[in-house]
């Protein structure tokens, strides 16, 4: 089990106050909440990037940041928001780096592990972009290549911030089944960020709401997934619709607005 407790971060003029929420390996659990709300400072506390000075982050009871760090690596990937890449890599060569938690001081990654990239790559729909220089790929192949490289890395724990943000529609639904799919699989935990609250609610085990650096609400999608919830989480009026078994999120004046257009 992955648990967060009382989890807290001070910058110099934003802080994020006592987040605790919990997940069993086989679950995804989405952070969802208003630019700035402090969702990126959580996961890069959880990975270790940021340091509070007390033990907030326990995977199977053990003090996470205790362990050492490639024994870390094994355990935890994080996917970032945002990277500038500076070396002109291939793109199989970066991807394979995620396999040097599993190698030894001076050893290389062998055959084996780029099959494994290469299978990872496949998977993702991009094996095309193996021989391609990766500075020199457009923002979403980027978005795609760093998920394979935290895939080939096998954590127990994957954490992704945004991972759709740049991508096309298509690309969004794949990248979101694949994880749905290793999370249940693979009995991979996940903690992602997004900024849909429908793909939120449809791909995710449970949703901890966050805003102003605290945590407004965290359950089960089923018990915390209430138009009240979302209107304060967002400040807007929502509105949940019924469609056959789901239930889609929309801003209520768009209904209002389009009730005509689209028989509503
Ligand atoms: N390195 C930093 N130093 C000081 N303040 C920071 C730093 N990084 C982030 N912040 C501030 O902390 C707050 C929360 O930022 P954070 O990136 O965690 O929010 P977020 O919920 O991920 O936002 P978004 O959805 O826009 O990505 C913001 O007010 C931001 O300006």
């Amino acid at each position: 089990m992955i648990e967060i407790k009382n989890l807290s971060y001070k910058y110099k003029d934003f802080e994020v106050k006592n987040i605790s929420f919990n997940l069993n390996y086989g679950e995804t659990l989405t952070l969802l909440g208003p630019n700035g709300a402090g969702k990126s400072t959580i996961l890069k506390v959880i990975y270790g990037l940021l340091k509070p000075n007390y033990a907030c982050v326990f995977i199977d009871g053990m003090d996470f940041h205790k362990l050492p760090v490639k024994e870390r690596a094994k355990i935890m990937s994080l996917v970032p928001q945002s990277h500038s890449p500076v070396f002109p890599y291939k793109v199989i060569d970066f991807v394979v780096m995620g396999v040097s938690s599993q190698l030894s001081l001076f050893e290389s990654p062998k055959k084996e592990h780029y099959k494994k990239a290469l299978n990872v790559l496949k998977m993702l729909g991009i094996e095309h972009l193996k021989d391609k220089t990766y500075t020199e790929l457009s923002g979403g192949q980027l978005q795609l290549v760093l998920i394979a490289r935290a895939l080939v890395q096998e954590p127990k724990v994957l954490l992704l911030d945004e991972p759709i943000s740049h991508l096309d529609f298509k690309n969004q639904v794949l990248i979101l089944d694949i994880l749905q799919e290793l999370a249940k699989n693979k009995k991979l935990a996940i903690i992602m960020t997004l900024h849909d609250p429908n793909f939120a609610a449809l791909y995710s085990d449970k949703i901890a709401f966050v805003k102003d650096g605290s945590l407004l609400d965290f359950g089960e999608v089923s018990e915390v997934f209430k138009d009240e919830v979302l209107e304060k989480v967002y400040d807007l009026p929502i509105s949940l619709i019924n469609i056959r078994d789901l239930k889609i999120v929309l801003p209520k004046k768009f209904i209002m607005k389009n009730h005509d257009k689209f028989n509503l």
